[in-house]
């Protein structure tokens, strides 16, 4: 059963560098066809090559896969898992993967052929990763992680969830419903990265606090990139800002359109930059909880990722035509303040 799907999967996934079409899934028409015929051939191939038990090359491949993609797609994240113990970067891999192709498949090249079916078809497939049954290389990374961690599925339906409201929504009346859409696209990443990371044998916290300082980092994170990607978003006609407060601005849609900089909006922008502050460090607080070895990456993240509200500041709140931007010196200068965080605020001391 397991080398079926080995040498299933490893036909399947081809190029060695990973490009935009690895990240697309069955469940578009002629990727499924594709895949049939693949498979079919396979099965033929394997009467004359008899299988031998290579899992943990297989693993392995699947793995160094997972790794590429995050250091292709996320060079930051990717910088904060060198930090983690092997184990745990493998497993945070495999979940970046997982988490990324969910959100090519309302985001990327192959949105058009979005429809509920297809998400459907993906929250099948999870379910049987879930259950010893990967469908292709990638996801039989996510199968092993799941076997090495208490990971819970729920965080990762929820994920699935909001990528079906962000086809049925393009407009949020109130900070309720944006924290809603945050919760399943990022807080759910939160919820993953705990049973990873682990949380320390001397911490005095209970789990649900820790979980909730989890959720809200997910949360800092994506009103943040929310903040930063304003201008972009709005060129795909989209507007993830709490329409109430907007209009409490004087602000309409037109003038996020319009791409001016005012003085109302750079007043609109410094309260959302404190609402994102305020989950960052609320965050604080469960990252000094973690366990040792995990503390410095997710120190190191939190800071990563807050300064891009600093460099928004920065800007003189113009996130309309330009990207706010957190160079490479400074990313790396941070590695040592992070450091010296996770060590002083150990829990340890408390
Ligand atoms: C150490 C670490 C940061 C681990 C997490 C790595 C991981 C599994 C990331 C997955 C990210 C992902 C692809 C999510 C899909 C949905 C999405 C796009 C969310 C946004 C991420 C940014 O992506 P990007 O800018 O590329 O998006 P677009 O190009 O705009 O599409 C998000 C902003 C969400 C990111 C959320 C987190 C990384 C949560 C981090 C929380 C923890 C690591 C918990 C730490 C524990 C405690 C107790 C504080
Ligand atoms: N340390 C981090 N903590 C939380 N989220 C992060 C972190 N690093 C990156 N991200 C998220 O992952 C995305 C991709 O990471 P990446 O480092 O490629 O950043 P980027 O914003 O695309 O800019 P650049 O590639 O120029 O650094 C980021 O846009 C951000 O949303
Ligand atoms: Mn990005």
């Amino acid at each position: 059963m397991h080398q079926d799907f080995t040498i299933t999967a490893r036909v399947i996934v081809a190029p060695k560098i990973p490009s935009m079409p690895e990240l697309s899934i069955q469940g578009i028409p002629h990727t499924d066809l594709h895949v049939r015929e693949i498979v079919q051939r396979q099965l033929q191939t394997r009467r004359t090559n008899p299988p031998v038990s290579r899992k943990s090359e297989f693993l392995e491949e699947a793995y160094d896969r997972c790794r590429d993609i995050c250091a292709e797609y996320a060079k930051t994240f990717y910088l904060g898992t060198r930090l983690m113990t092997e184990e745990r970067q493998k497993a945070i891999w495999a979940i970046y993967v997982w988490c990324r192709r969910t959100d090519e498949l309302v985001d990327g090249p192959n949105a058009i052929h979005m429809s509920a079916e297809v998400l459907d078809r993906w929250e099948e497939r999870l379910h049987d990763l879930f259950n010893g049954r990967p469908f292709d290389m990638l996801d039989a990374a996510l199968t092993d992680t799941v076997q090495k961690f208490p990971l819970d599925i729920k965080p990762f339906r929820d994920m699935i969830e909001g990528m079906r409201m962000d086809i049925k929504k393009s407009r949020y009346e109130n900070f309720q419903e944006l924290y809603l859409y945050c919760y399943y696209v990022a807080g759910t990443v939160g919820l993953m990265s705990v049973p990873v990371m682990g949380i320390s044998p001397e911490s005095s916290s209970n789990a649900p606090s820790i979980y909730n300082s989890a959720l809200n980092l997910g949360i800092g994170n994506q009103l943040t990139n929310i903040l930063r990607d304003v201008g972009e978003d709005a060129l795909r006609g989209r507007v993830y800002l709490p329409q109430d407060e907007l209009a409490q601005y004087g602000l309409c849609d037109e003038d996020v359109y319009s791409r001016r900089v005012t003085d109302n909006w750079r007043e609109f922008m410094k309260g959302q930059i404190q609402r994102a502050r305020f989950y960052f460090n609320q965050a604080e607080e469960g990252a000094s909880e973690l366990d040792k070895d995990s503390r410095w990456p997710v120190w190191s993240s939190l800071l990563l990722y807050r300064s891009i509200l600093d460099a928004i500041e920065e800007n003189d709140y113009d996130n309309m035509t330009k990207r706010a931007y957190v160079g490479r010196t400074k990313k790396l200068l941070m590695l040592p303040l992070s450091y010296t965080r996770s060590v002083s605020t150990s829990s340890a001391f408390h």
